[in-house]
């Protein structure tokens, strides 16, 4: 298969950023400013085009303010064929298109993008929803299917968890048979897909130097093989409760350093390790699922301060076909560069003997207009 690359990304009233249209190689695209000029922005801008995803609580975040509508154009090539896929956003709502017709998230490719944020350390530190999500988001790239049934499986919780606040007890066993029938299914996938992502991960925190090992398991509140009885068992308790409480939707993803919960006992150091690790595997995984290496982005390199760290992101973003990498300093090795202000990306001269040149230029302009006042 043929890698897909990014062309260009055009976008009109997104967050801070001005109108632009920016062209991308292949290889290392740095984009370097200073903080709040737009870098994360734009990545998010891109992530969202490839993906159709974003996480932000509300679409409207993402339109500039004072404007109702906000629009992001990727321009994709792959094996010397085009296509462009294009995001509008307003009223609460995302419409997508891809050369022109409309689709679903679900309907874009879905190994296309791995984006690394110096957030990712939540998925370590924080709440059990948040690695779920990670999980369900990768396992729903993985699998059409996996997405489909999870979407099924949580109306299901909903509209079970709405009747056990209505006291429907009678109600209760046709929503159980459908509960343990999509559970069942997605306890099965995420076990086998945690497999494999588990020994990934594993690989990849030792690649990082870390000397203790991590390994991943599912805390499951229930199996397929108990489902049905664990519902009818805890019938008084979730009537009282108004809510389900058993299933895949309560499951967690624990990640153990050394055989110790990495959230509860792993050091910042350690965790923001980890949480590479994890990005690390999702970019192998996607890349053998899909025969193709995904488009990597990394926002703010220069955030990370451990020297074997930031090699090791660098030399990930090197490793794959395109990657673009943001920091408050350029990040260093990158065959492009732009310089980002204010939501503004100018591209700067990226040789050293051209930066070289630039500067000996600047300073004999100097020179010249300093001669001149003389
Ligand atoms: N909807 C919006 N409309 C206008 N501006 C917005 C909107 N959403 C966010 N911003 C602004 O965008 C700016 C740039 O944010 P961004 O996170 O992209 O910066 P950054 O270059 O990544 O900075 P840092 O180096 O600190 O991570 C912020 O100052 C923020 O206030």
């Amino acid at each position: 298969m043929n890698p897909v690359r990014l062309e260009s990304l055009s976008t009109l009233n997104y967050r801070n950023l001005a109108p632009c249209t920016l062209r991308f190689g292949g290889g290392v695209t740095g984009v370097y400013g200073e903080n709040g000029a737009g870098k994360t922005n734009l990545l998010e801008a891109i992530y969202l085009a490839l993906t159709g995803q974003t996480d932000v609580g509300r679409l409207e975040q993402l339109v500039q303010s004072g404007e109702s509508e906000a629009y992001v154009r990727a321009d994709l090539e792959s094996g010397g064929s085009l296509s462009v896929q294009e995001v509008g956003l307003g009223r609460g709502r995302r419409q997508l298109k891809v050369d022109g017709v409309r689709v679903r998230a679900g309907d874009l490719p879905r190994g296309s993008a791995v984006w690394i944020r110096p957030e990712d350390s939540e998925l370590v530190f924080g709440s059990p929803s948040l690695r779920r999500a990670y999980l369900d988001s990768l396992l729903s790239r993985l699998s059409a299917r996996y997405g489909q049934q999870l979407g099924r499986y949580e109306r299901t919780v909903s509209q079970r968890n709405a009747a056990l606040k209505g006291g429907e007890e009678w109600a209760m066993s046709v929503w159980d048979d459908a509960l343990v029938k999509l559970g069942t299914e997605i306890i099965t996938f995420r076990r086998r897909a945690l497999t494999r992502l588990g020994e990934l991960a594993t690989g990849a925190n030792a690649a990082l130097g870390s000397r203790k090992t991590l390994e991943l398991r599912l805390l499951e509140t229930t199996t397929p093989e108990t489902y049905a009885a664990d519902l009818t068992g805890r019938r008084a308790e979730e009537l009282a409760r108004g809510s389900t409480v058993s299933g895949p939707h309560r499951d967690d993803l624990v990640l153990t350093l050394g055989g110790f919960s990495a959230g509860e006992y792993a050091s910042r150091g350690e965790g923001r390790t980890v949480a590479l690790a994890l990005r690390r595997a999702e970019l192998e995984l996607l890349a053998e699922r899909f025969g193709e290496q995904p488009i990597l982005l990394i926002d703010d390199f220069s955030a990370e301060l451990d020297p074997g760290r930031r090699t090791f992101l660098l030399e990930l973003a090197a490793g794959v076909p395109q990657a673009i990498v943001t920091g408050t300093e350029r990040p260093p090795g990158a065959s492009a560069q732009f310089w980002a202000q204010s939501g503004r990306f100018t591209p700067v001269a990226v040789s050293e003997k051209k930066a070289e040149l630039e500067t000996e230029l600047e300073a004999t302009e100097l020179e010249t207009e300093l001669e001149e006042v003389r």
